[in-house]
């Protein structure tokens, strides 16, 4: 039977989501639940972790199907709200670059480097229903409402997250295609602001999962 896959940055998400399910360490220190018709996988936080997990499960594999589900921050100007659940097709490795003495900065590409075969940027497939949006990967978190603006800026992103890009990126280059979908748990910026609602985006991708995956 063919079987989907999908990759869920931390075991707290992935409890919430899939609910009564348990989890076991795989040979290469992954944490992975096999169900019926899908293989459920934790990355891990970060670009790293969500580069070697993706790597090392789809390599040799003949998955049909691979998604990423989690959560995610918005800007304050994107309009979307903790809660709301979107689809990013476009996700920017918006922190890989460099920082001016005048606090403005460059992507790789604008210093004629890139990371995704000529893009700073990774690519999707639309979950059919959702609002499309494009996301910002970072692994230095917009803690202020200054870095906010920058990420944001740079890119016209709507969401940020700690994984997509570099996930995204392994799909790709193993011709794998790969939907990401990530529920709005907090705003991005400030920290006093950010107006965290957990619960209620792990109710949602809960739905989610449950009426498109399971
Ligand atoms: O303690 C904090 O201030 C804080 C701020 C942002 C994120 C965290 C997390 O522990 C969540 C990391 C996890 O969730 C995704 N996520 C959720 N919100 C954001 C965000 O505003 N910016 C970037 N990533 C976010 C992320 O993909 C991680 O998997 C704590």
């Amino acid at each position: 039977m063919e079987k989907s896959v999908v990759f869920v940055p931390t075991l707290k998400e992935a409890e919430k989501i899939f609910e009564n399910v348990s989890f076991i360490k795989n040979n290469h220190g992954l944490y992975i639940a096999e169900l019926k018709n899908i293989d459920v996988i934790i990355t891990g936080i970060g670009k790293s972790n969500a580069a070697f997990s993706s790597c090392i499960s789809l390599v040799n594999s003949s998955y049909y199907t691979v998604y990423l589900l989690g959560i995610c921050g918005a800007y304050r100007n994107s309009g979307l709200k903790p809660g709301d659940i979107v689809s990013i097709t476009k996700d920017y490795f918006a922190d890989e670059g460099l920082m001016n003495s005048d606090g403005e900065y460059k992507l790789l590409s604008e210093m004629g480097f890139t990371i995704n075969g000529g893009r700073n940027y990774s690519e999707f497939n639309c979950a059919e229903g959702l609002k499309k949006v494009i996301g910002n990967t970072v692994s230095f978190l917009s803690g202020t409402d200054k870095a906010a603006g920058l990420y944001q800026s740079k890119t016209k992103a709507s969401v940020e997250n700690m994984e997509g890009a570099s996930l995204g990126m392994v799909c790709e280059r193993l011709n794998i295609s790969a939907r990401q979908v990530r529920a709005v748990s907090n705003f991005c910026g400030d920290r006093k602001k950010q107006e965290w609602d957990i619960k209620k985006a792990f109710n949602v991708l809960r739905k989610f999962a449950e009426d498109y995956i399971l």
